[in-house]
């Protein structure tokens, strides 16, 4: 624990597994946690066993904040969990919707494109604008328009999910649960942000409900089709809770996640100018440590016992930097990929997954679209550091949460290059 406490979690995961082995037991609390280090560690569970290690531990922040675990990111795995998981892939983001967005997209990268050409010469926070945008898709895509109250959510959603790098200590002591969780202060900031998002949520859901007569070319946005599974004849008519939680997902999946990318591929390139490519490992910082899996029945991996109801961390941070999988494991070093362009981010090569494997692996990569707005702000902009700053010395420290973000913002100089 004391290993672990304001350190990144990680890393510290990583150095403990380089002397413990890839499969290590961690003992915090009166939780039996079970640390993955390996492609060959990670295949067993999220392959050979995954449905054994398909559920998610009972965590206080999805709790609150994601309407009782009812979502597809925290729910346990079932036939109301299954239901809609498919809603998600079948229906929301599908190629052919993510293909409607493309406009969303390109009008957004282009507002942003617009604004750092304003501010050429000066110091421009890219952070900042980075996640304003991809939020901004996301709201647009979910929404259909911009809701005055839009930025409130946005933001009560990025400060739980800064919060969720904490741990809450009534995750580590089930058995007095109720009375650390009367005591944490986190619960009750968690609740007030919860009742935050839900109202605004809830604006947009009777907004949506109430509106007659809309016009086709408005075409659907994802908070109308999560409405006809409310009047559909199913065996799971969705509530309006239900609806709030499948919507959180999308931006706490989406939003953090796609902007971070962005952010650290574009202060690795200012580092190493001569980089110009995205590197697909840098996707691992996105969610170094997936999210928790939790087993139903005790079971054996190679050969260790593993009791029933382990919190299963899979380090993929590590697993992508491992010199015995990779060369030059630490350095940015996008060439690797056009040498090993047969790996892929899908789930297929335990070595490299960013998005996750198996059941639980992330939905939505095809609306993972990271690239478009990176070759934008390399096409149109060359970048210079302020104040002197040398490339090789920016600052890359980490805030570490579900997702890894800078801890300071990018701040850069844009010069047009071509527009
Ligand atoms: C570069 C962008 C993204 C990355 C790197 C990423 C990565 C991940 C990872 C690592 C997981 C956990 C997988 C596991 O536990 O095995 C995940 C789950 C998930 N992601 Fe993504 N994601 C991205 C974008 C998105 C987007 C755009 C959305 C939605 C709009 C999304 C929605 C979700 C959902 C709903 C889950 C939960 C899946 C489940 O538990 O069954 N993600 N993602």
């Amino acid at each position: 624990m004391l290993n672990l406490v304001g350190s990144m979690p990680h890393e510290t995961l990583r150095n403990l597994a380089s002397k413990y082995g890839p499969l290590m037991p961690l003992k915090l609390g009166e939780i039996s946690n079970i640390i993955v280090s390996s492609p060959e560690m990670a295949q067993e569970i999220m392959k050979t066993q995954d449905l054994n290690f398909v559920d998610r531990p009972n965590l206080l922040f999805p709790r609150i904040m994601n309407y009782n675990c009812t979502g597809i990111a925290f729910g346990n795995y079932g036939d109301y969990w299954r239901h809609v998981r498919k809603i998600c892939t079948m229906e929301l983001l599908t190629a052919k919707r993510v293909q409607s967005f493309r406009h969303i997209r390109e009008e957004e990268v282009s507002k942003l494109v617009k604004a750092i050409s304003q501010s050429e010469g000066s110091i421009f926070n890219l952070t900042q604008k980075i996640f304003s945008m991809t939020y901004g898709i996301a709201a647009r895509a979910a929404f259909g328009k911009k809701y005055s109250y839009q930025e409130a959510f946005i933001s009560s959603i990025e400060e739980a999910l800064h919060l969720s790098g904490e741990n809450f200590i009534g995750d580590l002591y089930p058995s007095m649960r109720v009375v650390l969780e009367m005591m944490s202060r986190t619960k009750a900031k968690l609740k007030e942000l919860h009742k935050k998002t839900d109202k605004i949520l809830q604006d947009i859901i009777d907004d949506h409900r109430n509106r007659s007569g809309r016009c086709e070319e408005e075409g659907e946005d994802l908070v109308d089709v999560l409405l006809k599974f409310q009047q559909k004849d199913s065996a799971y008519p969705l509530t309006d809770d239900n609806i709030k939680a499948v919507i959180q997902d999308m931006f706490s999946g989406g939003g953090e996640t796609s902007s971070s990318v962005v952010d650290w591929a574009m202060a690795e390139m200012i580092k190493k100018p001569n980089k110009l490519k995205l590197e697909g490992f840098m996707l691992t910082k996105a969610a170094p440590l997936l999210i928790p899996r939790e087993n139903k029945e005790p079971c054996q991996i190679k050969g260790y016992k593993i009791p029933a109801n382990s919190r299963i961390i899979i380090n993929v941070w590590a697993i992508g930097r491992d010199p015995k999988y990779w060369d030059d494991a630490m350095n940015f070093k996008p060439e690797r990929f056009l040498d090993n362009y047969s790996i892929d981010q899908r789930g297929t090569n335990f070595e490299f997954i960013p998005f996750g494997g198996g059941r639980r692996m992330c939905p939505e990569i095809a609306f993972a679209t990271p690239n478009m707005p990176l070759t934008k702000l390399l096409y149109h902009f060359d970048w210079k550091l302020p104040n002197e700053i040398k490339n090789e010395e920016l600052d890359m420290t980490e805030l570490f949460g579900i997702t890894i973000r800078r801890k300071n913002d990018l701040c850069l100089i844009p010069i047009i290059h071509r527009l």
